[in-house]
C-alpha cells in the first residue's frame, strides 16, 4: 500500500492522481464500523475495477479546533493505521495534513482540490461524516459539491448494545478499565505497542518482570491489573499488565510474563489487553496452572 502524507500546495500532480473509490474519515483504531465502511468501499472498487483509496486527516480535528488544546486520546497512531489498511486490501492511504486553514475550506473546495483532484470517483463514509467549514458538508451534499461527478455512497449506522460503535465510546471504556468490551467495538482485543526498558527487566524461577514505556498516540487503559497477551519477535506471551496511578503521564507499566523466557535484544513489544483482573488471587493461580501445562507439553 502506498502512503501520501498531503500538505496544502497548489499542486497536487506530484502526488500521482489515479481514479479510485475513496473511503473518507479519521478512523481512529479502526474499529468495525470503520471496517463496515471500508469493505463496502472495496466491494465497490471491485466491481468497477478502480483502486481502493483512504483519505484520513492527522491531527484529529478536536485537537485543531480546541481552545486550550485538549488532548485527544489517540487509539492508535498513523502508522499502525496504515498497517491496517493494508490488511484490509487497501491501495492508496491519503493522510491530510489537518490545518485550521485547511478546515476553513469551503464545502466544495474541498470537495475539488482534495477530492476530485486526488482521482476519486466514487467516494464512500458513514451516514455522520461532515466536512469544509464548521463541518456544513455532509453526506447529502457531496454529489451536488462536486457538480454532480462524484458517485457517492453512504454507510448506515452500525450500532452494537444500541449504541453506535465509535473512536470516542472505546476511548471512554478504555478509560472505565472495560478493555473486554472494547473488543466487542474493534473485533479485536485492543493492542497497544511499546518497549521493555532494559534496566527494568528481572527474571526469576521463570517469571519475567519488566516495565514498558508505550509509544506514543497509544492509550493505556484505567489504572489496574490487567491479563495480557505479548508478542516479542514471533512469539507469544501470555501474563499481567499493572497500570500504575502515574502511567497516563509516564506512559510506563509493569508486566509480568509467565512461561520462561530468555533475556532478548529485540524490547520491542505488542500487548493485546485482555481483561481487566477483579480477583487477582484467581489470576495468579490460574497462570501458574499455565506455565505449569508448558513444561508438560
Ligand atoms: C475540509 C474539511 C474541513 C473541516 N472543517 C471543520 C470545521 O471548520 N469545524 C469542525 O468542527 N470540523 C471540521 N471538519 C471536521 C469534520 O467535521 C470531521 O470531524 C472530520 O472530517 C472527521 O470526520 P469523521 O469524524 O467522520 O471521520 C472538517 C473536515 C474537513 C474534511
Ligand atoms: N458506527 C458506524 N457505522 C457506520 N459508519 C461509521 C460508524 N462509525 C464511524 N463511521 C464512519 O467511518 C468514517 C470514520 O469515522 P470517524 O473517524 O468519525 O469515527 P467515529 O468512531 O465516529 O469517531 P469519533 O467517535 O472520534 O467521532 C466516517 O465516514 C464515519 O461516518
Amino acid at each position: 500500500m502506498e502512503i501520501e502524507y498531503v500538505g496544502h500546495s497548489d499542486d497536487v500532480s506530484f502526488l500521482h492522481p489515479e481514479p479510485c473509490v475513496m473511503a473518507l474519515g479519521f478512523f481512529d483504531g479502526v474499529h468495525l464500523g470503520h471496517r463496515k465502511v471500508i469493505a463496502e468501499a472495496r466491494e465497490i472498487a471491485r466491481e468497477k475495477n478502480l483502486k481502493l483509496a483512504v483519505m484520513t486527516f492527522f491531527p484529529h480535528p478536536k485537537e485543531v479546533f480546541s481552545c486550550e488544546n485538549t488532548k485527544v486520546n489517540y487509539l492508535m497512531p498513523i502508522d499502525v493505521k496504515a498497517e491496517t489498511f493494508s490488511d484490509l486490501g487497501v491501495d492508496k492511504l491519503y493522510v491530510i495534513d489537518f490545518t485550521k486553514s485547511f478546515a476553513a475550506l469551503s464545502p466544495k473546495d474541498f470537495v475539488h482540490k482534495y477530492l476530485v483532484e486526488l482521482g476519486a470517483l466514487h467516494v464512500v463514509a458513514g451516514f455522520d461524516f461532515t466536512y469544509g467549514h464548521k463541518g456544513m458538508g455532509n453526506m447529502q451534499t457531496l454529489h451536488s459539491d462536486s457538480n454532480y461527478s462524484l458517485q457517492v455512497t453512504t454507510v448506515s449506522k452500525l450500532e452494537e448494545d444500541g449504541r453506535k460503535v465509535s473512536s470516542t465510546l472505546i476511548r471512554e471504556l478504555l478509560a472505565a478499565g472495560q478493555v473486554l468490551k472494547v473488543a466487542d467495538y474493534l473485533g479485536d482485543f485492543y493492542e497497544t505497542r511499546g518497549e521493555l526498558l532494559p534496566l527494568s527487566i528481572v527474571i526469576k524461577q521463570g517469571s519475567f518482570h519488566a516495565e514498558v514505556i508505550t509509544a506514543p498516540y497509544f492509550t493505556l487503559p484505567k489504572t489496574g491489573l490487567y491479563e495480557m497477551e505479548a508478542q516479542m519477535g514471533e512469539r507469544i506471551y501470555h501474563g499481567t499488565a499493572y497500570v500504575r496511578p502515574n502511567s497516563a503521564e509516564t506512559s510506563i507499566f509493569d508486566i509480568r510474563l509467565v512461561w520462561p523466557l530468555k533475556k532478548s535484544k529485540d524490547l520491542m513489544i505488542k500487548l493485546k489487553w485482555l481483561n481487566r483482573v477483579t480477583d487477582p488471587k484467581r489470576m495468579i493461580a490460574d497462570l501458574r496452572l499455565a506455565a505449569h501445562a508448558s513444561t508438560i507439553f
